[in-house]
């Protein structure tokens, strides 16, 4: 760790310091200059010409007790690093309420699962190194509504703002982005917004950046943004809920600039991350939920995480107002779940067709005797999802499979849930398999 040497000219001065404020003044210096110091208090002669000139009056009276004593800190941030605390906090306070940064969506309350890990791992390397000092200066994180997307662009604005408070980071949304530059053109501030976007931004994120489809001139000073922060070094995120070659109305050069980073989608969830995103969100509600009907829920909204809160918000705000516990038959009621979305029951057949078409292998090669990579692999992913969604015994999945023994189903479990571990794709392969069923 890099020190700080602070000269005093005496040991009570240096004891003072030491027992009473050395925690204050570590913490102004991480403030200002956006890390950690080792802080060391030296005694010099207040006679030598090397004692600090902005403490030496203080420091030549000597304190007749502890409350006389004061002294001056000069940690002389540069004048570049108030600046951008400056500006830091002027942007801040000028970014739309609307795209505020929501302190409370962190990577801490993030759950992660297959669905997501790879946006999740990303991002947080983002917070820790951001800009071209890291590995991904440009990020774009695509999927559906509800499945977390913001959430991760606020994850990786409070870490960044935790690990530099000196960094300017600025999210807002296309349209506000798109609303700014408009605003900029009417009232001739073009250059004061270009200067802004492109010169004292070191993190910008916009979310949604399909809503500026068919904006050119939008798009044109986008173009410029991209290019302006990219060359020098900061670091960029975007959202969508496409990929950037599916978006339509899009300019091609901007497209392009769009995949120069890292390009991720975010999966809907699978079971347990449903679950585990349940349990977290009732704990936060302080709303207890019995096993049976955190397993109702997770089974009956699979698409959408904000969906999957809202159930519960409602359900709380049901049983807070009519004063009961939270049943099955109430769930069923409130969530209006028909009977068909909670009596479908999974069987090892539909496992086995859902698998068949994700690999294009058919069903009786799946059975089979066959032994080449891709039946086996496929195969192996079908008694792994035969085991933990239908719940069926080794040997009823042995059986169904071309009459093997259980300990081939043990084999397959254990090989998949291994493999999983470092393997992304086959664990997208698997969380998509989940959601067709
Ligand atoms: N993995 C997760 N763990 C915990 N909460 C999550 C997770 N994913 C999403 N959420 C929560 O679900 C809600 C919706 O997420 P978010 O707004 O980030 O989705 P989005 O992908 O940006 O959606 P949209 O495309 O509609 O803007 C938020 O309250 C968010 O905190």
């Amino acid at each position: 760790m890099d020190s700080i040497v602070f000269n005093v000219s005496n040991q009570l001065i240096k004891t003072m310091i030491e027992k009473h404020c050395l925690n204050e003044v570590k913490a102004t210096i991480r403030e200002v200059l956006g890390k950690e110091y080792e802080v060391i208090i030296n005694i010099v002669n207040q006679n030598t010409e090397e004692a600090p000139a902005p403490s030496e009056a203080i420091l030549n009276e000597k304190p007749k007790s502890a409350g006389e004593a004061t002294f001056t800190l000069d940690l002389s941030p540069t004048t570049n690093d108030k600046l951008s605390k400056v500006e830091s906090q002027y942007i801040q306070h000028m970014s739309d309420p609307g795209m505020n940064i929501d302190p409370t969506k962190t990577f801490d309350n993030f759950i992660v699962g297959p669905s997501n890990n790879l946006a999740h791992a990303t991002a947080v390397a983002i917070s820790r190194t951001p800009g071209d000092q890291g590995k991904y200066p440009s990020l774009y994180i695509h999927s559906n509504s509800g499945l977390g997307k913001t959430h991760l662009l606020y994850a990786v604005a409070n870490g960044i703002k935790e690990n530099f408070p000196q960094y300017v980071v600025y999210l807002t949304t296309a349209r506000d982005f798109m609303k700014e530059y408009i605003e900029s053109v009417k009232s001739k501030t073009v250059d004061a917004f270009q200067e802004k976007f492109t010169k004292k931004i070191d993190v910008l994120m916009i979310d949604d950046i399909h809503e500026l489809k068919g904006k050119k001139g939008t798009q044109d000073e986008l173009f410029h943004v991209f290019n302006g922060l990219y060359t020098n070094g900061k670091q960029l995120i975007f959202t969508s809920d496409k990929s950037p070659e599916e978006i339509d109305g899009i300019e091609e050069r901007i497209k392009t600039r769009l995949q120069w980073g890292l390009v991720i989608d975010i999966q809907k969830p699978d079971f347990e991350t449903r679950i585990a995103i349940l349990k977290r969100k009732a704990y936060e509600l302080d709303l207890y939920l019995q096993d049976d009907i955190l397993t109702l829920i997770a089974n009956s909204i699979k698409t959408n995480i904000r969906e999957l809160e809202g159930s519960l918000v409602k359900l709380c705000a049901y049983a807070d107002v009519m004063n009961v516990e939270v049943d099955t038959e109430m769930v069923k009621d409130i969530l209006g779940l028909s009977s068909s979305d909670v009596e479908r029951k999974i069987t090892l057949d539909i496992v086995a067709k859902a698998t068949s078409q994700h690999f294009k292998i058919p069903v009786p090669d799946l059975k089979s005797k066959a032994r080449t990579k891709d039946i086996v692999n496929a195969r192996f992913v079908a008694m792994y999802l035969s085991r933990k969604i239908v719940n069926a015994t080794q040997e009823e999945i042995g059986r169904f499979y071309g009459g093997r023994d259980h300990s081939s189903v043990v084999h397959a479990e254990r090989t998949i849930k291994e493999k999983m571990n470092n393997d992304i794709a086959l664990s997208r392969d698997i969380v998509t398999i989940e959601n067709t069923l």
